[in-house]
């Protein structure tokens, strides 16, 4: 084991919209190169603990640390610069642009455009086939697969995606676990899902979050939706 620092370290993160107190002490650690999951039902705080991390609802206590630097409060595109790519809720992208056009405009400027992009279509092949339609276009998984694609090709050693499978049908939920899993053997992964079963899947860890705060916490392989914290705190 080495001793350097957890790729990402949440230490008791209060974090606000307006008056409303949502992530009451949020403490959580994603080791470098380990896939992590974030769940909870709606509206407990996940996605604005992604928010917090990305410095776009900054906490307003407790830190937020990268690689063992404190980043709380620095700009979101300093904490992009640093290695931090986002997979948004509802796969936001240029609808009116190409796959090819919507890789190109995530790379990072010193970069070798035509080989990131190459990179990402060797990660998604079926992405190749469609290289040259609007990304508005395509199937709901194959925009989860641009999204997600969007993130690796701008060269980021951890990956926050929020709500993958969100909107997509079982068989195309297959296909973007398979694309997903394949790639978190190369990066770091902090993944908010609803599909408990599917998140289990593809992590090592999970974290439970209810009204603002971790509730549990465990490995992946060892917990079922049966377990009665876990249903206690995943039931509506
Ligand atoms: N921009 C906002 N302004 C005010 N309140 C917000 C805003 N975004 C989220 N909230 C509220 O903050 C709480 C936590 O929302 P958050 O999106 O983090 O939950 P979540 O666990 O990701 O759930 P979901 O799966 O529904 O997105 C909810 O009560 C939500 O209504």
């Amino acid at each position: 084991m080495s001793d350097a620092p957890p790729a990402l370290e949440l230490d008791g993160v209060h974090s606000y919209y307006g008056e409303s107190h949502v992530l009451r002490g949020v403490d959580l650690a994603v080791e470098q190169g380990e896939n992590v999951a974030l769940v909870g039902r709606n509206g407990v705080g996940k996605t604005t603990t992604l928010r917090s991390i990305l410095g776009l609802t900054p906490p307003r206590e407790g830190s937020v640390r990268l690689h063992g630097e404190d980043i709380t409060g620095t700009e979101t595109h300093e904490i992009a610069r640093r290695g931090v790519g986002w997979v948004p809720e509802g796969r936001r992208m240029f609808s009116h642009l190409s796959v090819e056009e919507n890789l190109r405009a995530a790379t990072r400027p010193d970069a070798d455009v035509a080989a990131r992009v190459e990179e990402a279509l060797d990660a998604f092949p079926e992405l190749r086939d469609h290289r040259t339609r609007d990304a508005g276009d395509l199937s709901g998984g194959q925009q989860q697969m641009v999204a997600i694609a969007r993130a690796l090709v701008g060269d980021n050693d951890l990956l926050l995606v929020d709500e993958p499978s969100e909107g997509l049908a079982p068989l195309i939920v297959e296909e973007v676990v398979d694309a997903l899993s394949s790639l978190a053997e190369d990066v770091t992964l902090l993944l908010v899902e609803q599909n408990f079963p599917m998140a289990m899947d593809l992590t090592d860890r999970f974290y439970l979050l209810d009204h603002g705060t971790v509730v549990e916490s465990g490995d992946s392989d060892a917990v079922s939706q049966d377990d009665e914290t876990i249903r206690r705190y995943l039931s509506a």
